[in-house]
């Protein structure tokens, strides 16, 4: 009897697997054919002007392959893997196909130079950066560069320290900051983009863009040999960076310089707090340290406004020498010396600039290009991916981007929804910037050893900031409440225990120079948008039902 149960059982399971991979069969051949069809239909609705000296179409150019150039081709550019399909639920398996191929988009790259670049920008990813770059399938990029895991931040001021941690304890173990060369980073990101057959890479520098009745249909460019050409494309991605030369037509830039930064790297030394960037609160503004690979340390010394002392004529190292020197930390000390005596001395320029774009069908902006802060904490490429993610998601569900003017209304809402991650790493950058800058002024002083005294108080007090600054816990509203925190400790300091006429005045002063400081940023970003998107009505656009 048990033996007939048990026979009887075995055949009725092999009948249900029989008809369970027959579904699958089914599903599968339906799914091809899905796949099929879309490929035939995204390839036959492309009716763009190809490309006419190399005869080649694509649904998108990125001009750029830096952080945010490259990093972008490779998410258009990759297809989702299959494996995701359900099979319990088959309405689904048709939605997950649909994803892969949305994904999928024929990008070409177009970069100044696609060498191994040297640049002292963009070393250090904070963790909310990393957190972005997994999102994107890009943690790998960090690997075999000889990138350093970075656990928080240390805060010099007057000899004393304090140690900020970012907050990681509910995250997987491998998130941390990272920082490295970033040239070594890039090439990563080129390298993985380019193993994707729909991304080309190719080397040229683009001279403009190319506009048709106000819409951009891609753009004119040199080739190493000095050939012009030209590229067109439903969509124009411009990620030329700091300096570009693109952005005049798209955007309105307010390009601020308040200070620049002198860059050495220092070698054979350790830092006083191993996996840490260093904040040295000096005079007249802050300096900077962290490691970039596992023998160096980045250097960056802030030198307010946008003239820097000759490195030619050995002013510099006369002044980084006497003025800088002594305020290193003594463990730093002789490998400081010793990088001034090397030589190998650069300046940048650190520029701020609003997001302020003009909407245009055909193009947007993305990087340094569209959005600047000053690098004080390290926030420009973790707004770069962040921006990213935000823009693959707006795009994933469009079947072709050839309605320029329907794209543009839509990809408004990029503007808006990219505002609580972007504003707070630009505000905070500002404002900090602002604060941790010496100043004759009292009431400045006060707030900046209010805020040093704030962020050792440990606890909520350093969490919270450094969440925000990390990129972890992007929260305007939170950046607003810390800042006047800050700066409410400084009066409380300045009155107790015993208040006097002098110290009440200077605490007014300490409050109305924190207004001065945090009010004009936020109205630059945009208050509504940063604070209420939701009042926006492009933040609702949903795609439209033509594309
Ligand atoms: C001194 C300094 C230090 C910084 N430190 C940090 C940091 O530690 N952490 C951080 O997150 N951010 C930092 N930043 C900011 C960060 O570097 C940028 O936010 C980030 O590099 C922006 O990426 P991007 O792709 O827009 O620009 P980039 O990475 O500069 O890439 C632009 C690319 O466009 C190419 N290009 C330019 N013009 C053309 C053209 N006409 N045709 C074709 N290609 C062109 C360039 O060759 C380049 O490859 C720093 C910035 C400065 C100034």
């Amino acid at each position: 009897m048990v033996y007939q149960y048990l026979v009887g059982g075995i055949l009725a399971s092999l009948l249900g697997l029989v008809w369970l991979l027959r579904k699958i069969q089914n599903q599968a051949r339906f799914c091809s054919k899905k796949i099929h069809q879309e490929k035939s239909s995204i390839t036959s609705d492309n009716e763009l002007p190809h490309d006419s000296e190399l005869n080649e179409s694509a649904d998108i150019i990125i001009v750029g392959a830096g952080v945010a150039g490259s990093a972008l081709a490779y998410t258009l550019g990759k297809s989702k893997h299959f494996v995701a399909l359900s099979f319990e639920n088959l309405d689904n398996a048709e939605h997950v196909i649909y994803c892969m191929l949305k994904d999928g988009r024929q990008v070409r790259v177009i970069e100044r130079d696609l060498s191994l670049q040297d640049r002292i920008v963009g070393e250090l990813l904070q963790p909310g950066g990393y957190l972005k770059l997994m999102e994107l399938g890009l943690e790998d990029c960090v690997d075999k560069i000889d990138a350093q895991s970075i656990y928080g931040y240390a805060l010099f001021k007057d000899g004393k320290s304090t140690k900020l941690s970012y907050p990681l304890q509910h995250v997987e173990s491998d998130v941390a900051g990272r920082s490295f060369h970033n040239g070594r980073f890039i090439q990563r990101m080129r390298e993985k983009a380019s193993t994707l057959p729909n991304v080309k890479l190719e080397q040229g520098t683009v001279t403009s863009v190319i506009t048709e009745k106000g819409t951009v249909k891609g753009v004119q460019y040199k080739t190493k040999n000095g050939d012009e050409l030209i590229a067109k494309a439903p969509l124009t991605i411009v990620c030329d960076g700091c300096f570009s030369n693109l952005r005049r037509s798209l955007c309105n830039p307010k390009v601020d310089i308040p200070s620049c930064f002198v860059a050495l790297i220092l070698e054979n030394c350790k830092l006083p707090y191993a996996n840490h960037g260093h904040v040295i609160l000096a005079d007249p503004s802050p300096i900077l340290l962290y490691p970039i690979s596992s023998t160096e340390v980045r250097c960056l010394v802030d030198v307010p406004g946008q003239k820097v002392p000759s490195i030619s004529n050995g002013e510099m190292s006369q002044f980084l020498k006497s003025a800088v020197a002594p305020q290193m930390p003594s463990e730093l000390y002789n490998a400081f010396i010793s990088a001034i005596e090397k030589g190998n001395i650069r300046t940048m320029p650190n520029r701020s600039m609003p997001a302020a774009p003009y909407p245009t069908p055909g193009a947007l902006l993305l990087g340094d290009a569209f959005n600047m802060r000053h690098p004080l904490t390290g926030g420009g490429m973790t707004v770069a991916l962040s921006d990213i993610v935000v823009l693959r998601d707006l795009l994933r569900p469009l079947r072709n981007l050839n309605d320029a003017s329907a794209l543009c209304k839509y990809l408004e809402s990029f503007y808006t929804l990219r505002k609580p991650t972007a504003s707070t790493i630009n505000t905070l950058a500002g404002a900090l910037y602002k604060v941790f800058s010496g100043s004759s002024d009292p009431a400045s002083r006060e707030m900046r050893q209010a805020c040093f005294d704030y962020l050792s108080l440990g606890g909520v007090f350093s969490n919270g900031p450094i969440a925000l600054l990390s990129g972890m816990n992007p929260r305007p509203l939170k950046l607003i409440l810390h800042f006047f925190a800050v700066a409410i400790y400084g009066v409380g300091r300045l009155l107790l225990p015993f208040p006097s006429l002098k110290r009440l005045v200077l605490g007014a002063r300490l409050i109305s120079g924190a207004s001065s400081i945090i009010f004009p940023i936020l109205k630059a970003e945009g208050v509504r948008q940063v604070f209420f998107p939701v009042t926006i009505p492009a933040y609702h656009r949903a795609p439209p039902a033509n594309i």
